[in-house]
């Protein structure tokens, strides 16, 4: 068995796997936020580990997701001492979500120093950008000195997703180009080449790109220099500023597309804006990814917003016939979780394919236990 802990921004899922079958799974979401019963990731941590048992639990392994593993984690990879130090030194990279992947590693590691943990990492999937792609045009020294570079995020829901996709439309992925867009609290934009990542739109944090629920995404970098000159905003106003006060949130106040959805559909300016805004900034990541791939294939929408919500999907591709890009009504309305979207025979396949990570994670470790596991000892009695 193969216990996964996926920590977000501001939720904990974690899912216990037997093989194939999902055997258990949870979420401890508003982790943090005021009124909510549970203030850290640690308590949230401590907390599966009480709901599954965990200190008497049958296991073969751990698996944590760790969303930065920066230039040197390419690859699933057990955790020892120097593993955690190395994942711990990565943090003013990934300030929201390497902590908590520590304290999960932490606290786990402690209660069950008898099986092998592994780190799955965000980053792996987009080691494959090209140098134009993940470059900065930037002081090259500075930009070396501190690894400075696009990195990317959600590596392995759009492994994933793009493996999905292909089983779905029933082509080899060698033979896809595809764009994933992974809409849930973080949002991001990938474009996908015969199963490697070739341009993504997160870059050395997860702060860059799509408008999410509470962060800006792209802006003006000089931005923090007016707001630094002009408001006396320190580094960590501006931080807390662009993460926490900016995407949904900070246009309309909610963070919850659900919520922002109902009050757009009721008139409301502000919600409306900030719907425009999402869409919007998507529809100009569709555009600019069609022209990095030169074919499009299919576009997979993925996460809690690109798997539920018809209106966004409509939105984002209202008007796009000429590229041959279609979203048919009755399809995108309702129709099984996995499913094609375009009318058929459209040059782009529009597919909504739900994302699983925790399975994608539990996948990679076994297979990296499979492969490391020691071969099989013949014995001399067998060989007589
Ligand atoms: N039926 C729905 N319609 C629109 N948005 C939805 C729906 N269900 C969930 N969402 C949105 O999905 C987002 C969370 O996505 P999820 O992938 O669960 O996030 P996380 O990044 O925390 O894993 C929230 O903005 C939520 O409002
Ligand atoms: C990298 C990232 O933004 O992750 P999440 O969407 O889980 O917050
Ligand atoms: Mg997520």
């Amino acid at each position: 068995m193969i216990l996964v802990l996926n920590s977000g921004s501001s939720s904990l899922k974690y899912a216990l796997f037997d093989g194939a079958a999902r055997v258990a799974a949870g979420t401890v979401e508003r982790i943090g936020e005021p009124g909510s019963p549970t203030p850290d990731h640690e308590a949230a941590i401590a907390q599966v580990a009480d709901q599954v048992g965990l200190s008497t639990l049958p296991l073969d392994a751990i698996g944590h997701r760790v969303v930065h593993g920066g230039a040197g984690f390419q690859k699933p990879t057990v955790i020892d001492d120097d593993v955690a130090a190395e994942i711990r030194s990565l943090i003013p990279l990934a300030p929201l979500h390497n902590p908590a992947n520590l304290q999960g590693i932490d606290l786990t590691r402690r209660l069950r120093p008898d099986v092998p943990h592994v780190a799955v990492f965000d980053t792996a999937f987009h080691a494959t950008l090209p140098a134009a792609a993940s470059t900065y045009a930037l002081d090259r020294a500075v930009s070396r000195r501190y690894g400075i570079r696009r990195y990317g995020f959600h590596g392995t829901s759009c492994a994933y997703v793009s493996r999905r996709t292909a089983a779905l439309l029933a082509r080899p992925i060698e033979e896809l180009n595809l764009i994933v867009l992974h809409l849930g609290n973080g949002a991001s934009a990938t474009a996908i080449q015969s199963g490697r990542s070739v341009e993504t739109s997160m870059g050395l944090t997860p702060l860059e790109g799509l408008a999410m629920g509470s962060r800006t995404g792209d802006i003006d970098p000089a931005v923090a220099f007016l707001l630094a000159r002009q408001a006396g905003m320190s580094v960590d106003d501006l931080d807390d500023l662009y993460h926490h006060h900016g995407g949904l949130r900070g246009l309309c106040g909610d963070n919850d597309m659900r919520t922002v959805l109902r009050r757009a559909a009721d008139g409301d300016g502000d919600a409306r804006l900030a719907l425009d805004v999402y869409c919007h900034r998507i529809r100009r990541y569709v555009g600019a990814y069609y022209a990095v791939l030169g074919r499009l294939d299919a576009i997979a929408f993925t996460a809690g917003i690109g798997e539920n919500s018809p209106e966004v999907r409509a939105r984002t591709l209202a008007g796009l016939l000429r590229l041959g890009i279609t979203v048919d009504p009755a399809r995108n309305a309702t129709g099984p979780a996995e499913r094609v979207i375009s009318a058929d025979g459209a040059p782009v396949s529009v597919c909504v394919v739900p994302t699983d990570e925790e399975r994608a994670i539990a996948e990679e470790v076994a297979a990296l236990l499979n492969q490391s596991a020691p071969a099989p000892v013949v014995s001399s009695v067998d060989k007589t």
